[in-house]
């Protein structure tokens, strides 16, 4: 599977102007044939304006919608869009959005865990289920962001099969070392691809990262960004995950019954 991040720098509050851009990389992307390709999280308004949100925002994924599914039709690529701010039903959520090459919108996840010490919390709802879906025949996971510090959330997705775990994130340069550590960690502890696709720039007052990247199951770096703009395209060789599953087998090991999760 192969497979194109684009870690974008948005531009903050200003959704018309960055539908535009993602457009434009998605295009760039697609030319060089990937079977999936990446967006970051809340790219549409930036990790996040409090001023005007919800006017800011997508409406019910409409838009959303619109642009990827022609989009990933026209180009024939899988897109896993990245996070909108989206209101649905009167409420703000932080959505994921995932399409495959026939344009079809198959999945949908509401960040769960909202990240408090910006406030998240007190401007968007938490969403109340996890995702798994297909892309060509590969069961996939995704997650938003602060999601990855909870390994209990993964592991629920994980269990459940998946091969690639798609990372979504406005991750700031304050704790760049988290964001590799806690990335890395996830694919070694679940034996999975983690592809995780951060922004890069400013959002507000806050300095994104970069550095996305794509770990393989060993926790080994196939391939990984700096700081600025740019389309990332590697390949993943999921034929390793067998290898590594049948030699450490973690999933056959585990003691569930002896932890404590609540
Ligand atoms: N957008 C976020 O969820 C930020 C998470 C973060 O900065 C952290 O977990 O640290």
């Amino acid at each position: 599977m192969k497979v194109s991040l684009i870690q974008m720098d948005m531009k903050f509050a200003s959704p018309d102007e960055n539908f535009a851009h993602a457009e434009e990389l998605i295009r760039q992307a697609a030319q060089s044939h990937p079977d999936v390709i990446t967006l970051p999280e809340t790219w549409n308004v930036g990790f996040f304006p409090k001023e005007n949100l919800a006017e800011l925002s997508d409406k019910d994924g409409a838009r959303v919608k619109e642009t990827f599914s022609r989009l990933a039709s026209e180009l024939n690529v899988n897109i896993v869009a990245g996070s909108v701010s989206n209101v649905r039903d009167g409420k703000i959520y932080n959505t994921a959005f995932v399409f495959d090459r026939k344009g079809t919108c198959v999945a949908e996840y509401d960040k769960t865990h909202l990240f408090s010490p910006s406030g998240e919390h007190e401007y968007f709802q938490s969403g109340d289920h996890t995702v798994r879906f297909e892309l060509d025949g590969v069961p996939c996971g995704l997650i938003i962001c602060y999601d990855v510090r909870f390994p209990e959330l993964i592991r629920t997705i994980t269990v459940q099969g998946i091969d690639v775990l798609f990372v979504v994130a406005q991750w700031p340069s304050l704790r760049r070392f988290h964001w590799q550590a806690l990335n890395q960690a996830r694919a070694i502890e679940n034996q999975c691809f983690v592809a995780c696709t951060n922004s890069c720039g400013t959002a507000g007052e806050t300095k994104n990262a970069g550095y996305s990247a794509v770990y393989d199951p060993w926790g080994e770096l196939v391939g990984g960004c700096g700081p600025n703009e740019m389309i990332l395209t590697t390949d993943m060789d999921l034929n390793i995950i067998k290898g590594i599953r049948s030699s450490i087998n973690v999933y056959r090991d585990r003691q569930p019954g002896l932890y404590q999760v609540n």
